[in-house]
């Protein structure tokens, strides 16, 4: 990774496994861990939320969110107005995300790719720069 980034990431219990292992790779010092911080059955939302907040209010500047699909987690931190959280299931849509879309959170699907996929695709989530020109028209338009 090009850049000391300062990443919120946390996870339900579906996600736990990979959280940890994304914690561990990433640099210490610029990752805060939410939680979960086990794979006793949690309610998604209670982690997506403070991760997205806090990617919101600017304290962090990219989220990184896992669960069993990675829809909830993506459906939730999606209600925050100032969020664009992108499923990212292969690693050229983490590049997308954030190329097009300028995503600023990253959402894994724990049970269907390997931990492997899943640290790349958070790479290239990171080192992608958003390309702006007309897709920051777009990007502007997505609020409703
Ligand atoms: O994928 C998820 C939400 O989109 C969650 O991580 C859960 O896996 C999903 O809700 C299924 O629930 P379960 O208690 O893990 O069976």
């Amino acid at each position: 990774m090009n850049k000391e980034f300062k990443i919120a990431i946390g996870s339900d219990h579906a996600g736990f496994n990979y959280k940890q292992a994304l914690v561990e790779w990433l640099p210490q010092a610029t990752v805060k861990d939410f939680g979960t911080h086990s794979t006793e059955s949690t309610d998604y939302p209670d982690f997506a939320h403070p991760v997205a907040s806090a990617v919101e209010s600017g304290e962090f500047d990219f989220g990184i969110l896992v669960c069993g699909s990675a829809n909830g987690v993506a459906i939730t931190a999606n209600k925050h107005q100032d969020i664009r959280a992108a499923i990212c299931w292969l690693p050229e849509l983490a590049s997308l995300a954030r190329k097009h879309n300028n995503a600023n959170i990253v959402c894994i699907p724990e049970r269907f790719i390997s931990l492997d996929d899943a640290k790349e695709i958070v790479e290239l989530f990171l080192d992608t720069e958003f390309e702006g020109g007309r897709h920051a028209n777009r990007v502007a338009k997505m609020s409703c």
